[in-house]
Parts: structure tokens; sequence; C-alpha cells
């Protein structure tokens, strides 16, 4: 396992609640974060079918145009009921030609559930693959969930993306109605900067 030993990580994405999770987790360890867009970087084409071969895209790309170590977060949320969807297009299921619309990915989730009857509770699963790549193209792999349930209506206006209907294992609050510092105790976020950070930054 090779360590991080720098002072700049390059955080190899353009979502704004990722980035903000991620400099939290990373704060005790001093390292100077930059994103995708202070090193004006594109969005790659995620043209993978896995968690870990688009979180890969992502930070070699990054990796390569800085000449530093960048670390990408690949992740979505699978859906028993629906057979692991959206998964890897966990992203794809809120764009529209304006931008991305999650309340409009969340009411498909449940629209879909619904049509198929699906049984309670509805479980599912938050899936995270960190990758952690350097300019000579070496890289270092960590995959975390949180298992927990989908619910309706929609209930918090905390976190980001599918928050407001995922509720985590063991609690009776959505992700959407935790408050940062707790999500970050427990998300599939967390569970993979654990491995990470003993693997990395140990
Ligand atoms: O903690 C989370 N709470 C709520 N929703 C979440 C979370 N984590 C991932 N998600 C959902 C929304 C996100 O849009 C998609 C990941 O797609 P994914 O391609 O990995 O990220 P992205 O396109 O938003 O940013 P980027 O690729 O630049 O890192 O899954
Ligand atoms: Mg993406």
């Amino acid at each position: 396992m090779r360590k991080f030993d720098g002072k700049e990580l390059v955080i190899a994405t353009h979502n704004r609640g990722k980035l903000e999770e991620i400099a939290d987790l990373l704060s005790p360890f001093g390292v100077t974060l930059t994103s995708n867009a202070d090193h004006g970087l594109p969005e790659p084409d995620e043209t993978e079918t896995t968690f870990v071969g688009n979180a890969r895209i992502k930070a070699h790309a990054a990796a390569k145009a800085t000449g530093l170590p960048a670390l990408a977060d690949d992740s979505g949320i699978e859906i028993d009921g629906l057979n692991g969807a959206p998964g890897v297009y966990t992203a794809d299921w809120a764009e529209t030609p304006d931008g991305r619309d999650f309340k409009m990915a969340m009411e498909r989730a449940w629209r879909e559930l619904e049509q198929l009857n699906a049984p309670y509770p509805r479980l599912a699963r938050f899936c995270c693959t960190l990758v952690l790549a350097w300019p000579d193209g070496h890289d270092e792999v960590f995959p975390g969930i949180m298992p927990g349930e989908i619910v309706w209506p929609m209930r918090g206006d905390q976190g980001h993306g599918y928050d407001p209907i995922f509720q985590p294992h063991g609690y009776d609050i959505t992700f959407g109605e935790m408050d940062r510092w707790e999500k970050n105790k427990i998300s599939h976020r967390a569970d993979a900067f654990k491995k990470l950070i003993a693997g990395c930054f140990g």
C-alpha cells in the first residue's frame, strides 16, 4: 500500500456536497485540498459500468492533468426492489437539460417501487468507492457502504443528492435530517474514508 506523503491533494469531483464532506473527513490531516474546479479541469465522461471503474477514470484524469495525487469518489444508491438500480447511474437519473434535479430522481425511485409493489422495508444501500491515484499511474482502491431503506415522503433539507429518502439502518431519521457530523460518522463515504486513512494516511 502506497502512503500519501504530499502536501496537496486534488479532490477529483464536481459535486459540492461530496467536496464538503470530504473536506471534513480529511480535516485532521493538515493536507491542502484543491478540486477539479480550482485546476480548471473538465468533468470526464464516466463510461465504466462499475463504481471502481468510474472512480479510476476520474482520479487518473486529475492526477495526470495536475501532476499531483488525486482522490476520486464514485458513489450511488442500490435499491433492492429495483434490482440494484440506479447504482452507477444514480447521478444520471437526476440529469435534465438544465442541470440536476434530485427531486425528480427521488420521485422516479419511489414511483418505480410503487409500480412494482415492492415489499417493505424497501431496502437499499449507499455505496462509495474511493480511488487515490498518483501521476505515475499507481492507485489504491477503498470501498464503503451504508445499508438502509428508502422512505417516502422525502424528509430533511440537509445533505445532498438522495439524502431525503434514505434512512440508514438503525436510525429513524434520514440522511437529509442528519447533521453533517453525524452523517460523516456513519455514511458509505465515512466507511470508505476509514479504510483510506488507515491505508494511506497512517
Ligand atoms: O452521500 C450521498 N448522499 C446523497 N446522494 C449521494 C451521496 N453520495 C452519492 N450520492 C448520489 C448523488 C450523486 O450525484 C451520485 C453519485 O454520482 P457520481 O458520479 O459519483 O458523483 P457526481 O457526478 O455527483 O460528482 P463527481 O462524479 O464529479 O464526483 O450518487
Ligand atoms: Mg459523476
